[in-house]
């Protein structure tokens, strides 16, 4: 298996690191974009991903997978087949018609989920996702994920009740791209003063409602 060293590489070599004065969601600014939505069409860099994510899965209990929507959905898709857990898959939107679902799939009240995302940011994304799941009956307590921005988002999430467990945060990712000659220093300082003035917490509303 390719170390995050070597998938760190690998993902930037992909077009996964995108840099300069990037939009990222909800009209947010940021030097440095992590888009793992390229993966689809590289088989091996997907399957690296998947099995260092396997690798955190594995150390958590949990009986059924759900991947948050649409980046997380093929690695969850691999993770159940190649693990033989059950996944299921949240709908953006609920369905207006026939079954009316928001989650599809077969799943029971009190089993216990382990969320999969690809990056967090604030961590509203993956709370959204974590309220819809907890609504429907379900314990989530973990999320795997495989990058952390550390902008604050894992603290909301505990917060929340949910333990973020990440293959890469933003710090050491682009630590590792600099180490193999991709990235200099001075956008790893450009991210690092970035990290810094671009936190959430407290009084960004980023709660579950009890
Ligand atoms: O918009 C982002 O902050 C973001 C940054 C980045 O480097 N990569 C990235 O994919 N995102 C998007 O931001 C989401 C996470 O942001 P939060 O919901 O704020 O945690 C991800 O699910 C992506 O849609």
């Amino acid at each position: 298996m390719a170390s995050l060293e070597q998938l760190a590489a690998q993902l930037y070599d992909a077009g996964a690191v995108q840099l300069g004065d990037i939009e990222a969601m909800k009209g947010r600014r940021t030097p440095i974009y992590f888009d793992l939505r390229v993966v689809v069409s590289h088989p091996s860099i997907m399957m690296a991903v998947v099995l260092h994510l396997q690798n955190l899965a594995d150390e958590i209990e949990h009986d059924i997978l759900c991947g948050v929507p649409y980046a997380a959905l093929p690695f969850t898709a691999i993770m159940s087949v190649n693990s033989n857990t059950p996944m299921i898959m949240k709908r953006k939107e609920k369905k207006l018609y026939a079954s009316k679902k928001i989650l599809e799939g077969i799943f029971q009240p009190k089993q216990k989920c382990l969320v999969v995302e690809d990056v967090v940011t604030s961590g509203g994304s993956l709370l959204e996702t974590v309220g819809t799941l907890r609504d429907e009956g379900l314990i989530v307590t973990d999320a795997v994920i495989v990058l952390d921005r550390e902008q604050g988002g894992a603290s909301i999430l505990k917060r929340n009740g949910v333990r973020v467990h990440s293959l890469l945060t933003l710090g050491k990712l682009v630590k590792m791209l600099r180490d193999a000659g991709r990235i200099s220093d001075e956008t790893v300082e450009t991210v690092f003063d970035h990290i810094k003035v671009s936190q959430f917490g407290v009084g960004d509303n980023l709660e579950i409602a009890e």
